[in-house]
């Protein structure tokens, strides 16, 4: 049999299984529509998505409560964190009718390299690294102009904070600087019962994503949030066994904190390495968020900020109004996208 007439033969199966499969989400589709004439589904609620499983959804109740959930055909792309209103149906499963408008969504580039949301609703990214690896100099950077492309807000945690010098180090110091271009930053360690204290309070009440380099500590800061939750991972993984979905799938975590007030996690694998997508030179230029009040200044209108006279980037670096650090930072993320 030659290649051809076999890959030809493996597409028409695919198509036919397609075919079946769209037939089958309109005829539920029909039925839904059916029974939601007929009354047989309950009032319209609102709720919030908590895992994604292809058509099936699980989605959060205003009580805190999970339902199993099936898609109308003409609702797709929802992802973990929107809000929809669903009804409830027989059997304690229910139907999502609509879609909120989303706050902010994360993307990420599939297989072909188009960017598709993979979480939304998100208040802030918690961008962590730590004293140990120390992070090389500009990938700070590289992870705050990506979150500003979001427009989500970035904070930064310090982890591993038991490894500090007593005088702070260097990092103490970069960190200062980063408060002075207005970002929170957050310490934190593992190591002690106080070391989650501002990371608590810095989580209340939002929705949060961690990111950040290998090792840093994210796997070990959200245990320590999210105690209780080693029973439900263990549940998606076996899900995942059945091949209905893998684990890459992003889920929504309630925290439940006593001393204040509850905040939501949204975490997998691929949203962990959040950053490391590709960027264009606008988003890297506006990712800075200390250049804006200067942009649009420069004598040239096309201005690319290298050695232009009456350039106002530059310009700001001389004054001492952008650290030349920050400046030198932005040129080389330039730099590594032309290569
Ligand atoms: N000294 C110290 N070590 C820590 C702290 N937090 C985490 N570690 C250690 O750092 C190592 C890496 O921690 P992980 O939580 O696996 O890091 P991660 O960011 O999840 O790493 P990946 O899973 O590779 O993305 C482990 O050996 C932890 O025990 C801390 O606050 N202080
Ligand atoms: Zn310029």
């Amino acid at each position: 049999m030659s290649k051809r007439k076999l890959s030809r033969q493996q597409r028409w199966r695919i198509e036919k299984i397609q075919a079946e499969r769209a037939q089958r989400a309109e005829k539920r589709d029909a039925q839904d529509t059916e029974k939601l004439a007929a009354g047989e589904y309950g009032a319209e609620q609102p709720g919030r998505v908590v895992a994604h499983f292809g058509r099936t959804l699980e989605v959060r109740d205003a009580a805190h409560q999970a339902v199993r959930c099936h898609l109308r055909a003409n609702l797709d792309g929802l992802v973990t964190g929107d809000r929809v209103i669903w009804r409830a149906g027989q059997e304690g499963s229910g139907v999502v009718v609509a879609r909120e408008e989303r706050d902010s969504v994360l993307t990420r580039p599939d297989a072909r390299g188009q960017l598709k949301p993979v979480a939304a609703n998100i208040d802030q990214i918690l961008i962590v690294f730590a004293v140990e690896p120390a992070p090389y100099a500009n990938l700070i950077d590289r992870y705050l102009v990506a979150a500003e492309a979001t427009g989500i807000t970035p904070v930064l945690v310090l982890n591993k904070t038991d490894l500090l010098p007593e005088d702070g180090g260097e990092l103490g110091a970069l960190l200062e600087r980063y408060r002075a271009i207005g970002y929170d930053v957050v310490r934190t360690t593992t190591a002690n019962e106080a070391g989650l204290v501002a990371l608590r309070q810095q989580l209340a009440g939002r929705t949060s994503v961690f990111v950040g380099q290998s090792g840093v500590g994210k796997s070990s800061l959200i245990d320590l949030l999210l105690p209780d939750e080693n029973l439900r991972i263990g549940a998606l993984s076996e899900d995942s066994r059945k091949g209905t979905h893998t684990t890459t799938t992003a889920r929504l975590y309630a925290m439940r904190q006593q001393e204040v007030a509850d905040g939501e996690l949204i975490d997998s694998p691929g949203i962990r390495e959040f950053g490391l997508t590709h960027l264009s030179e606008a988003e890297v230029t506006e990712g800075f968020v200390e250049f804006r009040p200067y942009l649009g200044r420069c004598r040239f209108r096309d201005c690319r900020h290298r050695a232009e006279p009456g350039c106002a980037l530059l310009d700001a670096v001389e004054a001492g109004k952008i650290h030349p650090d920050r400046f030198a930072s932005y040129r080389r993320i330039l730099d590594s996208l032309e290569s």
